[in-house]
């Protein structure tokens, strides 16, 4: 038996405790082992807020792609749920796809029609849609993503930003309730990068839950209001970005002509992790309850010409680094 017909067999019912109000993706358990053996998806435990921009993060072959084709119930899961839309994956399929737009692993387009035409085709391969509403549909969709003066042209000389905002296009003709969208800026120069993400922003304004994969962590915390990351199959933490990199302290550094005398005034005030380069001394930052104002005094106190004293914000990066005590290593 195929997954497809597998997918198909399976009752629209099962043995977990049902979806979350206001949740748009709950997982539970959720398992994927490929036929060879490989652990793809290692009882992943996902919740995605209706409204919100969620980065799904991860080293390639984390597991990401193989998390999205289960949600979109392309592949079936090993063991564990999925609610998207409050409905099971994939038994129920036929209802939440609809309001469920997805780009993954590229858009198909045919390269020999314009941009218009091929979302003409694809509005023509949708059942639901009312031909007579086609064209109005269309050219709303191409107005969306910025492509209306270019929706003349050959797809095939459309740029790679051009063929990925097409693809948008495509996930947009109907209203959507989900965005699933899978690396949508992977091999994108940056000025593609960019339209793609001020699109998914907007998108976001109006309401739509986007739910996007990426390796890159700075276009997580430029896009992202949640983010799960995830790493050889299993997610390691999801929440708010913000609260995210609020769980990595940050830096306190400190800019002196006397780095020497810097680092051993700080060091005897208990901080960790020193290192100095240059004129720029850096360390953890002090645990809440130290007065910054204090280390500072103590500095200027022992002779320490301070030219620049301040705090970095932790990123998301170091949160990574915090959580697992490595790199964010893209390459896997
Ligand atoms: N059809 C398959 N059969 C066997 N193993 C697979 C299959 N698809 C993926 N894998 C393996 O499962 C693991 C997770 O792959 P997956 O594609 O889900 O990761 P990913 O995080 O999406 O990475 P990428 O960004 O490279 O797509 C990898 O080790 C991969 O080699």
């Amino acid at each position: 038996m195929t997954d497809t017909a597998a997918a198909a067999a399976a009752p629209d019912t099962g043995p977990d405790t049902g979806p979350e109000p206001g949740t748009v993706i709950r997982t539970r358990g959720l398992t994927k082992r490929y036929r060879g053996g490989q652990l793809a998806v290692d009882g992943l435990d996902l919740a995605v807020p209706a409204g919100s921009v969620f980065g799904f993060l991860g080293p390639n072959g984390s597991g990401k792609t193989t998390t999205i084709r289960m949600l979109l119930g392309l592949i079936d899961p090993t063991s564990g749920t999925a609610h998207v839309l409050g409905r099971p994956m994939p038994a129920a399929a036929r209802t939440v796809l609809p309001q469920v737009g997805a780009l993954i692993e590229g858009p198909a387009l045919y390269g020999f029609l314009t941009g218009r035409d091929n979302l003409v085709r694809f509005d023509s391969a949708d059942p639901t849609a009312d031909p007579r509403t086609r064209r109005a549909r269309v050219e709303d969709a191409l107005d969306r993503v910025g492509l209306a003066a270019a929706a003349g042209r050959k797809a095939k000389a459309y740029s790679l930003g051009m063929k990925q905002r097409l693809g948008l296009a495509a996930a947009l003709l109907q209203p959507r309730s989900l965005l699933v969208l899978d690396e949508p800026t992977n091999g994108l120069d940056p000025q593609g990068m960019r339209e793609i993400r001020t699109l998914v922003r907007e998108l976001a304004g109006e309401g739509t839950t986007v739910f996007l994969s990426s390796h890159l962590l700075d276009e997580i915390e430029q896009v992202c209001t949640h983010a799960a990351v995830m790493a050889r199959g299993r997610l390691l933490v999801q929440g708010p970005v913000s609260a995210l990199s609020a769980g990595a302290r940050g830096r306190l550094t400190v800019t002196t002509p006397d780095p020497a005398d810097a680092a051993r005034v700080l060091a005897e005030h208990g901080a960790t992790g020193l290192v100095t380069d240059g004129d720029r001394v850096s360390t953890d930052a002090p645990q809440a309850g130290v007065e910054l104002g204090d280390v500072n005094a103590a500095l200027v106190r022992a002779g320490v010409r301070v030219r620049a004293f301040g705090v970095e914000r932790a990123s998301l990066e170091d949160a990574f680094v915090a959580l697992t005590g490595e790199g964010f290593d893209v390459a896997g």
